[in-house]
């Protein structure tokens, strides 16, 4: 099986580090190509990847076809590939927030394309990621199915209906780098208490790491295991009190609402 990739940026990379990492298919039958060269070119060369010389070798070689180019530049780039869609038929996958599988099918001018919409995050490159996946009705479930097959070797997968792609976005798809965000200012407390950053950002690290590991396996809910972190009269709840004064949940939802108001206007 040939899996290709339209666009090389944050994204197509993650999951082509991820399809290496995990060997899911040889090297060389990851294509790639994106607007320029030297994006591409040295990415392949230096995962053993085949660079392609266009998007529309992609959709001629690939089995599959994942675009991972800007939401805005979505539409545009499968409306110039409807002749290969056509004549080829490779299940499409897009990875585009905010951009619909009724809109991704009228572009691509076909009534025969399987086309299923993905929402990763970064964190398929080391096989922890979160992906959800819709597919058109027309779609086949083996089709499907691979495609699950495929994000399954990277992490977790959930089905989610369309209309919920935009909370899933916020929660999954961006909400790698609010964590990070939440990483990184632990760590830069610990600097102003006198830590090395890099200690700091690891000691951070490994702690949200526990923990989230913790809510995974636990039958107790987060604030259930807030409870038990909490000793009565102790540190813990002096500085959860103090977080929440200054509103950290608040600017966590709000942070979400933004991002979801964000991907409803695309
Ligand atoms: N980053 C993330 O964590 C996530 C991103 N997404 C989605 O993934 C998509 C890409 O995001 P991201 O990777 O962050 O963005 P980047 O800006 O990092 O990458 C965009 C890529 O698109 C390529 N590109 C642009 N125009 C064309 C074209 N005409 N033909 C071929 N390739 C083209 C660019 O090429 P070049 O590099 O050569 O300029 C670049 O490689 C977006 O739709 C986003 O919503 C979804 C989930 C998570
Ligand atoms: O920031 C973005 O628009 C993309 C979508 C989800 C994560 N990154």
């Amino acid at each position: 099986m040939k899996i290709g990739f339209i666009g090389a940026g944050h994204m197509a990379q993650a999951i082509m580090i991820g399809l290496c990492k995990q060997k899911y298919v040889a090297t060389a039958d990851i294509l790639v190509h994106s607007a320029h060269e030297t994006s591409y070119q040295p990415f392949a060369a230096e995962h053993g990847l085949t660079a392609a010389t266009s998007n529309a070798e992609i959709v001629k070689q690939a089995d599959i076809v994942i675009l991972a180019v800007p939401a805005a530049q979505t539409l545009d780039i499968v409306a110039s590939l409807q002749d290969e869609l056509a004549s080829h038929e490779p299940i499409l996958v897009s990875v585009a927030g905010g951009i619909s599988l009724a809109q991704l099918q009228e572009n691509s001018d076909s009534t025969g394309l399987s086309i299923v919409r993905a929402m990763p995050n970064v964190n398929v490159a080391i096989g922890q990621g979160m992906t959800a996946l819709v597919t058109s009705p027309i779609t086949p479930a083996a089709d499907f199915a691979q495609v699950e097959q495929l994000f399954q070797a990277l992490g977790d997968t959930t089905p989610l209906a369309e209309k919920d792609f935009a909370t899933f976005s916020a929660l999954a798809g961006s909400a790698p780098a609010y964590a990070y965000l939440f990483i990184d200012s632990l760590a830069r407390a610990g600097v102003k208490y006198g830590l090395d950053k890099e200690i700091a950002t690891k000691i951070a690290a490994q702690t949200v790491l526990g923990s989230a590991a913790n809510v995974a396996e636990s039958s107790t809910n987060p604030w259930g295991l807030i409870d038990q972190v909490s000793s009565p009269g102790g540190t813990t709840v002096a500085g959860l009190l103090a977080m929440e004064e200054a509103g950290l949940m608040t600017a966590v939802v709000k942070g979400i609402d933004a991002t979801i108001a964000k991907e409803n206007a695309e």
